[in-house]
C-alpha cells in the first residue's frame, strides 16, 4: 500500500489542503522550519499512531488547538493501479484531542479500537538523525526494530505482546510486594511462559527472515563486512531451558531487584563486528551505513511477504555521503518501496540515478506549512 493523499487539520505549523503524492518517489524541499519533517511526521501518524520526533501529541498540535487530525487514502502501490485513478484501498484517519486525552481512530470510516488496526494498513520506516540509536543505543531500540517487522509480517504477534506486557505487569506487583507468595507466582510465572515463548518463536523466526535479508544486502552492496559481522537474536533468556525453569532457579534474585528479569523484555538483536559490539568498534558513518542497511533489510523482507513500505528519509543528505545515498535510494527504488526524501536544497535527482534510471516522482516545495508541487520534466543530467 502506499499513501497517495494526506490531510491534515491542526498539525504543527502544516496548512489544511489535501496534497496528492506519488506511491514511488517524492521528494520534498524548503528552508529551516517550514515544515517538510512535519509532513513526514504527519504521514509517520497514519504507521505508527504518534509522533516519531516527540513523546507527547501537545507539540504537535498546532499552537492555540487542541485537536489534531491526520487522514490518508492508500491505493494498492506499485503494484496495483495508479494513484487518483480510482477509489482508495483503504482510508485512515487518527484524531488526537489533547486536552479530553482521547483519540479516535478509523478504517474506511469505521472507528477501530486499537492502533495496530490502523498501522497493519501501513508499515513505515523512518530514517532520521535519531535512528543510529539502534546501534548506538540499549536493547530497547532493537527490540522495537524487531518487533516493527514481527508484527508486520505476523499480525497476531500484537495481541499476544500485549497481554505479555500485562501478565509481567502483574508479576511485577507480587515481585515488588517483598513478600513470597508461591503459590500466586507460580499461577502468573505458567502464564507468562506460555506467552514468552509465543512472542519469542515469532521473534526468532521473523528474525532468521532478516538475517538472510541482511546478508544478501552487504554481500550486495559490497561493504567488506560480510566475514566479521554478525546479528543474532537473544530471546531474553537461554532458551536451551523453559522458562518457567528459569524463573524458578532465579525467584531470590527477581524478588530481590522487584521485578522480571528474564524473558520477552530483556531481548536484544546483538550485532557485532570480529566479536566485538558495533557501537564499540564502528565510527559514526560506519554505524549510519550499518543501521540504513538493516532498514533495507527489513524493507525486503516486507516486500518478499507483499507489503510495501514506506520509507521517511528525513534530512538524509546531512547524514550521508552520496555513494551513500545513490545505494539507499536505488535499493529501495528496486524493492519498490514509497519514500518521501526531505532536503534544504532544491533535490537533484540525477546526483540519484543514472539519466533514464529514475523512478517515477513527485517534487513538493514547501514553505510555511504549504506544499507546492513542482511540475518535473525530464530529469536533470548528473551533475556530480
Ligand atoms: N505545535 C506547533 N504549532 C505550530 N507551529 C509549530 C508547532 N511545532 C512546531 N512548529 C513550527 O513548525 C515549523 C515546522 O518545523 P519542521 O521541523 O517541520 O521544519 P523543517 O522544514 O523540517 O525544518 P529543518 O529543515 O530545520 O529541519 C517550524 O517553524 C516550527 O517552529
Amino acid at each position: 500500500m502506499a499513501l497517495i493523499k494526506l490531510q491534515t487539520q491542526h498539525f504543527r505549523n502544516l496548512a489544511p489542503d489535501a496534497v496528492t503524492f506519488s506511491p514511488s518517489f517524492n521528494l520534498l524541499y524548503g528552508a529551516n522550519g517550514s515544515g517538510k519533517t512535519s509532513v513526514l511526521e504527519a504521514i509517520g501518524y497514519l504507521g505508527l499512531g504518534r509522533s516519531f520526533r516527540v513523546n507527547r501529541h501537545q507539540a504537535v498540535v498546532s499552537h492555540g488547538e487542541q485537536k489534531l487530525t491526520v487522514f490518508g487514502a492508500l491505493d494498492a502501490g506499485l503494484s496495483g493501479s495508479h494513484p487518483g485513478t480510482g477509489a482508495p484501498a483503504h482510508r485512515l484517519g487518527l484524531s488526537r484531542d489533547v486536552a479530553a486525552k482521547e483519540t479516535v481512530l478509523r478504517v474506511d470510516g469505521e472507528a477501530v479500537r486499537s492502533l495496530s488496526s490502523l498501522a497493519m494498513h501501513m508499515p513505515v520506516s523512518v530514517i532520521d538523525p535519531g535512528v543510529f540509536d539502534i546501534v548506538a543505543g540499549g536493547p530497547g531500540k532493537r527490540r522495537q526494530f524487531l518487533d516493527w517487522l514481527v508484527f508486520h509480517v505476523e499480525p497476531s504477534f500484537s495481541s499476544a505482546w500485549q497481554q505479555c506486557q500485562r501478565v509481567t505487569s502483574q508479576r511485577n506487583k507480587i515481585l515488588r510486594n517483598g513478600r513470597l507468595d508461591e503459590p500466586l507466582l507460580r499461577v502468573w510465572d505458567t502464564q507468562y511462559s506460555a506467552l514468552a515463548e509465543q512472542i519469542s518463536d515469532a521473534r526468532a523466526a521473523v528474525f532468521e527472515r532478516f538475517k538472510i535479508a541482511f546478508s544478501q544486502v552487504l554481500g550486495e552492496l559490497e561493504t567488506g563486512w560480510d566475514e566479521g559481522l554478525k546479528v543474532d537474536f537473544y530471546p531474553g533468556w537461554d532458551r536451551s531451558k523453559p522458562l518457567s525453569d528459569v524463573l524458578l532457579n532465579h525467584r531470590e534474585q527477581e524478588l530481590r531487584m522487584g521485578h522480571t528479569l528474564y524473558g520477552p523484555n530483556r531481548a536484544d538483536v546483538r550485532v557485532k563486528y570480529r566479536g566485538r559490539p558495533v557501537a564499540e568498534t564502528f565510527s559514526r558513518g560506519q554505524q549510519k551505513t550499518l543501521v540504513i542497511l538493516m532498514k533495507i533489510a527489513q524493507g525486503q523482507v516486507l516486500s518478499e511477504s507483499g507489503k510495501q513500505v514506506t520509507f521517511l528519509l528525513d534530512d538524509i543528505n546531512a547524514e550521508l555521503d552520496v555513494r551513500h545515498r545513490k545505494m539507499l535510494a536505488q535499493k529501495l527504488q528496486a524493492l519498490r518501496c514509497q519514500v518521501f526524501i526531505t532536503s534544504i536544497e532544491h533535490p537533484e535527482p540525477g546526483v540519484l540515478w543514472a539519466d533514464g534510471q529514475s523512478p517515477e516522482y513527485r517534487m513538493f516545495h514547501v514553505e510555511h506549512g504549504k506544499l507546492t508541487e513542482e511540475k518535473t520534466g525530464e530529469y536533470p543530467q548528473e551533475s556530480h
